[in-house]
């Protein structure tokens, strides 16, 4: 692929014994919309943490931008940002000194720190909260000013865990059409989530992975495709991971349990 703007090259983890993220091999181009889906313990986390310079791998690589992330953090980290499923705030800070202080450690210049915070803070109506404490923050809040957060570098590739968990229906749709005008205007986001229905309708790719594996790559037609079916992606996700038979032994158990 020409324009990588996130590689993963024999990428793993191992804890002790346990292999939670097995030799992945994955590109995400430039401009892309990537879902990364799989079922609790997956290894989603365990991949981001490496992605972003978080956790060492065990073996492998990984490239932002063809920059290794392991290699040379510091330039690989100026050109993404990351938004953890649990953001790690400072509640003391106000929600624009905050974003003031990433801005600082992005040396961006005041001017353009002063627009961007305030066009981000109306985008997801925190305008208003501006100068209250984190702490008073509700949890879609915190969430939001983390995703302000960011976004204010204008990072070239973006990294979200479960981005729209703890957002109201209003604020999830707010990020989704930005996420997606971001990519149109270039920005790669690469997101875990759980919620397939949020894959379906916004991501360009989506790879599921499986105890540590990529069991499934490529848009939903060509996962459509190659399962023969016009499965949704609900059904194509549970058939890969063994959800399926789950769902029949509850089945059974309740229709059981019925009889009696
Ligand atoms: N610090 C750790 N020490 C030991 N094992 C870990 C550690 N972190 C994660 N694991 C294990 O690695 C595997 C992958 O975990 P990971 O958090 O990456 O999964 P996930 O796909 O993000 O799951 P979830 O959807 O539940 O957040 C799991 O089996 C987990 O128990």
């Amino acid at each position: 692929m020409a324009n990588a703007a996130i590689k993963l090259t024999n990428l793993a983890k191992s804890y002790r014994r346990h292999d939670a993220v097995k030799h992945l091999n994955l590109e995400v181009r430039q401009g892309e919309l990537f879902g990364f889906l799989g079922p609790n313990g997956a290894g989603k986390t365990t991949t981001i943490k490496m992605l972003t310079g978080l956790l060492e791998p065990t073996s492998g690589s990984a490239a932002i931008n063809g920059i290794d992330i392991w290699e040379n953090p510091l330039n690989a980290k100026e050109k993404l940002a990351y938004v953890p499923d649990q953001p790690n705030l400072y509640p003391k800070l106000t929600g624009w000194d905050y974003l003031e202080f990433v801005a600082s450690v992005f040396r961006i210049p005041n001017d353009q720190f002063q627009s961007q915070a305030n066009e981000l803070l109306k985008i997801f109506s925190l305008s208003e909260q501006a100068n209250d404490l984190i702490e008073s923050y509700s949890h879609g809040m915190k969430q939001k000013i983390a995703i302000c957060g960011a976004l204010i570098s204008d990072p070239d590739v973006l990294f979200m865990d479960e981005p729209t968990v703890g957002l109201d229906p209003k604020s999830a749709r707010t990020l989704k059409n930005l996420l997606r005008k971001l990519c149109d205007n270039g920005m790669t986001v690469f997101l875990s989530t759980h919620i397939l229905e949020i894959a379906e309708q916004m991501c360009d790719r989506v790879g599921i992975i499986f105890e540590g594996d990529i069991i499934a790559l490529g848009t939903m037609d060509e996962l459509k495709a190659s399962d023969g079916t016009d499965q949704s992606l609900e059904d194509i996700f549970l058939e890969l991971t063994g959800g399926e038979d789950q769902q029949a032994m509850i089945s059974e158990i309740s229709d059981n349990g019925d009889a009696k």
